[in-house]
């Protein structure tokens, strides 16, 4: 930043608040205007430039979080962190206004070391926010309204340094909007450690968290090399009992014994974690500790599954392209409209890995640069995903079409011959009818029963039955 003093934008209506604020910045160096009201706010944030702005809840024309509001409306130059001040223990109203944008808050009565440690986090996001805000589009790609949705919510708790638990399926992007909301945040400079706790052997883990003996490999422990940054726990459902009680109690204490040296270490780490099942589930369940829970989510961001966003398929389909031809210098391969509708008609159960997998598996073994359907090798059942337990798309077909005639015929010894249908899509009709033709069978007409044979809904199967002229 340049060497200006820095001007912060304090919102409040009592007095000695008002006092006591403006002194601990001049001590800092910072500079304070203040406002009394939420109009006052508005009026001060349109005139000029501020690096940061601190409001009260309770204001005479309003509440601090209309103030919150209007600095999220502000044109990019002028946009500020904003941190709010809140009622004793009152969380909800400090989580509403972490929701809608502020990047921290400080509850009465003020605490003064609180209070610095806010103004220097506020210090390092405002200098920070450029840079990250052109990064970003970059990295969480899709133009899908859920997607477009999600990214405000991370650019809006990147700014705060609260605890978020991200929720989604597999492969689906949760550690990708870690490293987003790492990136974006006042902590982008320090390090961002992942840590994969389903695939760490369960003795490893306290070594490799807290440190091990001094003259181990790992001495110091994953903690210690995020010190000052972002850890990240991928799947944290899966860490054992003993590890949740060692962690929970770092995180409360902001700090923990040193293995190796016997020293107390200090933790200044913003916590951040995934999941794959629902943590509710797990607490209930007596699988993972309540007050941990309550620890690390504190905000919860959900990744939508890639078929509930099917029309960022082709985008990414051809960014995923672009980044393998550059991985391996050649042209970038380009995928062919039946490719693409045959990726959007399938239900991603791995999403966007399984999305990268396929497209990689296609171009090593594809001849040319275009790839077609038949050049994707696509799962014919796809597996339910585990953690939401939802059926098979209701619209996609019962084998998606990208499947090719030989594998069909593969699948189907003695049954079928390519040759008896003119397309690609009356062949696989004939298939789904058979299919539904066999369910009812079995079931005696019971299209209930029918339709949870094959893995459908009865919504789902009475449609099919209708597009298959099947209805009687
Ligand atoms: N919106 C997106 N734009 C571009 N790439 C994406 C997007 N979402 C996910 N990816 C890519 O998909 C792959 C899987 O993403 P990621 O590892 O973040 O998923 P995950 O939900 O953490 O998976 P797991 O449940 O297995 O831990 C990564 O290569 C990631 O870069």
């Amino acid at each position: 930043m340049a060497d200006r003093q820095p001007i912060a934008l304090v919102v409040d209506d009592e007095p000695d608040i008002c006092n006591l604020i403006s002194m601990t910045l001049q001590r800092m160096d910072v500079r304070a205007d203040i406002a009394m009201s939420v109009a006052e706010a508005r009026r001060r944030l349109a005139e000029k430039h501020y690096d940061f702005c601190l409001t009260d809840m309770r204001l005479p024309d309003g509440d601090g979080l209309q103030v919150v509001e209007a600095i999220q409306e502000l044109p990019a130059d002028r946009a500020l962190p904003v941190a709010v001040i809140t009622a004793h223990g009152n969380m909800d109203t400090a989580i509403a206004a972490l929701k809608l944008g502020a990047f921290d808050f400080v509850s009465k009565p003020v605490n003064l070391e609180r209070l610095r440690n806010l103004v220097q986090l506020a210090l390092r996001l405002n200098e920070g926010r450029f840079l990250a805000r052109q990064e970003f589009p970059a990295l969480f790609q899709g133009q899908s309204d859920a997607i477009q949705a999600l990214r405000v919510q991370i650019e809006k708790i990147a700014r705060s340094d609260a605890p978020v638990h991200i929720t989604g399926e597999a492969g689906s992007g949760k550690e990708l909007a870690a490293r987003c909301i790492h990136d974006q945040g006042p902590r982008c400079n320090r390090a961002f450690v992942p840590v994969h706790c389903a695939t760490i052997p369960a003795e490893q883990l306290e070594p490799l968290l807290f440190g091990g003996p001094i003259q181990s490999e790992r001495a110091s422990g994953l903690l210690q090399t995020a010190n000052g940054g972002t850890l990240y726990f991928d799947d944290v459902t899966e860490l054992p009992q003993d590890i949740q009680v060692k962690l929970l109690r770092a995180i409360q204490e902001k700090g923990f014994r040193s293995a190796a040296t016997g020293e107390n270490i200090k933790l200044d780490i913003r916590i951040l974690t995934g999941s794959r099942k629902p943590l509710t589930d797990e607490v209930r369940a007596g699988r993972f500790r309540s007050d941990l829970y309550y620890l690390i989510n504190v905000i919860e961001l959900a990744i939508p599954p890639l078929r509930e966003r099917r029309e960022d398929i082709p985008l990414l389909t051809r960014n995923v392209l672009r980044r393998i031809s550059s991985e391996s210098r050649g042209a970038a391969a380009k995928a062919s409209q039946d490719a693409v509708l045959a990726l959007q008609t399938y239900s991603f159960p791995g999403n966007l890995r399984e999305l990268e997998n396929i497209l990689e598996r296609a171009v090593t073994l594809g001849e040319s640069s275009t790839l077609y359907a038949r050049d994707l090798v696509i799962p014919a059942a796809s597996p339910i995903p585990c953690n939401t337990g939802t059926r098979q798309n209701d619209l996609s077909p019962l084998i998606p079409p990208s499947v090719s005639t030989g594998t069909l015929l593969a699948a189907y010894p003695g049954q079928f011959s390519s040759s008896d249908f003119e397309t690609l899509d009356d062949f696989l009709q004939s298939i789904e009818r058979e299919a539904i033709e066999s369910a009812l069978g079995e079931t005696g007409g019971n299209k209930t029963a029918a339709a949870e044979k094959l893995g459908i809904s009865f919504r789902s199967l009475r449609y099919r039955l209708k597009k298959l002229n099947m209805e009687e």
